[in-house]
């Protein structure tokens, strides 16, 4: 059984058919990209994924379930975490408050217990600190965990998201354009961080990127987006020199230095 299955969905605002006839499938622990020029329909597609839109059309079904029509937190709750194209973070909170924001949503203790304040709550949030911590360390984070979110530079920005998402313990974890912004430094970086908790988290994961040397150089599968439409799925191999890609990408050979 797929991890995730798209079947033709699709979702139209007002006259425009953002996305439509969208299939895809993921197997648990495959790493695939998402690609298409500007305005495809790449994070529509997350959105309809993660429950911020409802698809108008076809069905998204994740570890067995469906997941039309579930909101957002519940769609997080059932094991998919994503970050954002344009950061969201809580930018007043320190570093590691945001990512122990993520273990509060799922924290299994009352809300008696934090307002009486009882022994479980502080073994509890002494747990979730722990464990931020934990993932502040993999993501070269730690000696900035008491420094505002807003006062970190932007790739590291970038990577707190990942932090953060991961530590809501997904199965799934959709990253749109992690490398954005990033330099090659920086990315060449987040390219070997990305393998890592893939194999460490046992993840699967979905990436949208416009850095093709990223894309092209650690995902498995890539679906191409045009136009709202699929027009191509394979290896990196296949993507390269399929015929519709190049046509997608102002005619070009889809090579490192053309996104
Ligand atoms: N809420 C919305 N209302 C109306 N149109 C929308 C909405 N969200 C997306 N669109 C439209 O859907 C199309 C796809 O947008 P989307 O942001 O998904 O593209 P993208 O592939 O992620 O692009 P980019 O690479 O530039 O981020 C665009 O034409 C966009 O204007």
């Amino acid at each position: 059984m797929a991890l995730l299955e798209v079947k033709n969905a699709g979702i139209q605002f007002g006259g425009l058919k953002a996305v439509s006839g969208f299939n895809m499938r993921l197997n648990q622990g495959e790493l695939v990209g998402l690609i298409g020029p500007n305005g495809a329909g790449k994070t529509t597609s997350f959105n309809l994924l993660t429950g911020v839109y409802v698809p108008t059309e076809g069905e998204i079904i994740f570890n067995g379930k469906r997941l039309n029509g579930l909101p957002p937190y519940k769609v997080t709750q059932s094991g998919i975490s994503r970050t954002f194209q344009n950061i969201r973070l809580f930018s007043e909170l320190s570093v590691l408050d945001n990512v122990k924001v993520a273990y509060h949503s799922l924290a299994k203790n009352s809300i008696l217990s934090s307002i009486f304040r009882l022994p479980s709550h502080f073994s509890e949030e002494k747990n979730m600190e722990d464990k931020a911590l934990e993932f502040l360390k993999i993501f070269k984070l730690e000696r900035f965990k008491d420094e505002k979110a807003k006062n970190l530079p932007y790739g590291q920005q970038r990577r707190l998201e990942i932090a953060r998402a991961l530590a809501a313990g997904p199965k799934l974890l959709l990253l749109d354009e992690p490398a954005a912004g990033m330099n090659p430094q920086e990315t060449h970086e987040l390219m070997e961080l990305i393998a890592f908790i893939r194999e460490q988290f046992d993840l699967t994961i979905l990436l949208i990127e416009h850095d093709m040397q990223l894309v092209m150089g650690i995902c498995e599968r890539i679906y191409v987006l045009d136009h709202g439409q699929l027009i191509a799925e394979g290896t990196p191999e296949v993507i390269r020199s399929h015929p519709k890609v190049i046509e997608a990408y102002l005619g070009e050979e889809v090579s490192d230095e053309h996104a």
